[in-house]
């Protein structure tokens, strides 16, 4: 599954034009190879030619565990997220202290995953009720959790206000009060950053871009609607303002988005510091940093990250005049995303002839839109390869799609698969570990796979397959 970026022609059947591929996926290459960038660490092809994840080999866990699965690799997981928390620690360690790091939930959760973050010291970020019950389940101190939405509940506020939540982000003008009113209810004091719109348009998806004016998300910056609500939380004694926050989307690669965005946070808390006298302790800066999903996308590690934010960071305070706020960050996608792959078993397959006489194949699999909605959703891309077996036949230009009863039905747009990849072959999927499980539905009433949790040659899972009785169980008409 090598990739290259040098044009050439394609040796696929049918001798298709390269118009009809991506600029960055122009020559199959070697069908066999892995490429290290999109594949959880301990993924290998083994001697025999399958692949194996933390010891398993894949055929295994499709003979135990069925297919299609998520097949989560514990140690990289748990190795990208401990990655951050100490990549963060040591940049922003002279600056203010270390910055602290939040896993974004919405990404992948369940409570074995919330085992492993409080116990490896990182913190929660939630973004609804059900988040944050799960992270109480799994162990997260509320304390260590930080609420994000925009149009919390009054019952999911004071939920999170009675179990002792760390903070809550407040995304509207409107809410400033209904917090308040429930903290003081309670009797409690809620600590409060606000979402702040700054204005950036982040180059990635429109639906995952979410800095510029004109969607859901935030306080506008420009309009001065997020230096009102400071002034009104500032008036409110039940509420504590610990600062701002900027998220600007997500799956980005470039830091000048997060530059502007530094730049314009920290202008305000200076201005909000100087002209109403608060203290303004803290700055977050939300996730978003990209992954390769493909051979075009080169990710910073975490350490050059944080290195990049630090300096960032220490050069908007110094041109504000002010002390470093206490930093944090919130990353999902680039902890949880690389540590997965989807196993599929490949059934039907069809070739399509295009226009100008190049062809397609179509590799159907057991899964599809409803285990990954991504490319459906957002267009994304995502590579594969044959799983359990290797392959010397011929690469062909094909497209992984799935079962279910739609032509956007797509996991993969356009990949090389050896031509002799037929039913019955496993096709592995990397890059499912971020916003595939989490976002899964049920559509045509296809069971939700599992996720199973590989490391040391042992296998469990996380989250069992669903079964038709999960479904009946809802069904009370
Ligand atoms: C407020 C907030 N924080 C963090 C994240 C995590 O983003 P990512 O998974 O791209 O790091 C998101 C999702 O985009 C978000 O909305
Ligand atoms: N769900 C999106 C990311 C958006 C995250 C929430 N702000 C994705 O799959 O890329």
């Amino acid at each position: 599954m090598a990739r290259t970026h040098e044009a050439g022609a394609m040796h696929s059947p049918g001798n298709a034009s390269v118009a009809i591929v991506p600029n960055w996926l122009r020559a199959p290459g070697d069908v066999n190879e892995l490429l290290p960038q999109l594949w959880a660490s301990s993924v290998v092809r083994g001697n025999d030619g399958a692949l194996r994840v933390g010891g398993v080999d894949v055929r295994d866990l499709a003979a135990e565990h069925g297919t299609p699965a998520y097949v989560l690799d514990e140690v990289d997981f748990r190795g990208r997220a401990t990655a951050f928390r100490d990549a963060f620690r040591d940049a922003f360690a002279d600056l203010c202290g270390g910055a602290d790091v939040y896993y974004a939930a919405k990404t992948f959760l369940c409570t074995g995953v919330v085992r492993w973050l409080a116990e490896d010291g990182l913190n929660l970020d939630v973004a609804s009720g059900g988040e944050f019950a799960t992270g109480l389940r799994g162990g997260m101190p509320a304390g260590r959790m930080v609420f994000h939405g925009n149009n919390k509940s009054a019952a999911e506020l004071r939920e999170a206000l009675t179990a002792g939540i760390g903070r809550i982000v407040v995304d509207n003008l409107g809410e400033v009060d209904l917090l308040a009113d429930i903290a003081g209810e309670l009797g409690a004091t809620a600590d409060v950053m606000l979402r702040v719109t700054v204005g950036v348009e982040a180059h990635t998806h429109s639906y995952i871009a979410t800095a510029h004016e004109d969607q859901k998300f935030g306080l506008s910056l420009s309009s001065g609607t997020a230096e009102e609500a400071a002034a009104a939380v500032l008036r409110r004694p039940e509420l504590r303002l610990l600062g701002f926050h900027s998220h600007i989307g997500s799956q980005i690669f470039d830091t000048g988005g997060f530059e502007v965005a530094a730049r314009r946070i920290l202008g305000l808390t200076a201005r909000v510091r100087r002209e109403h006298g608060a203290e303004v302790p803290e700055v977050d800066l939300g996730g978003g940093f990209g992954i390769a999903y493909t051979s075009e996308h080169d990710p910073l590690t975490p350490a050059d990250l944080a290195r990049h934010l630090a300096a960032i960071v220490e050069r908007e305070c110094r041109a504000e005049g002010i002390d470093c706020p206490k930093v944090s960050v919130e990353p999902g996608r680039a902890i949880a995303g690389p540590s997965t792959f989807t196993l599929y078993e490949a059934g039907a397959v069809k070739d399509v002839e295009l226009d100008g006489g190049a062809r397609r194949r179509y590799v159907s699999v057991d899964g599809g839109m409803s285990d990954n909605i991504r490319t459906a959703l957002y267009d994304a891309d995502y590579s594969a390869t044959l799983a359990s077996r290797r392959s010397g036949a011929e690469a062909v230009l094909s497209r992984v799609v799935g079962k279910h009863c739609e032509s956007g039905d797509v996991v993969v747009k356009d990949e090389f698969l050896p031509s002799d990849l037929g039913a019955g072959d496993l096709v592995a999927v990397p890059g499912t570990g971020a916003y595939c499980r989490s976002m899964a539905s049920n559509y045509n009433h296809v069971l939700k796979p599992p996720v199973i949790a590989v490391r040391d040659g042992v296998a469990r899972p996380l989250l069992r397959r669903e079964t038709l009785q999960d479904l009946f169980a809802l069904d009370v008409g």
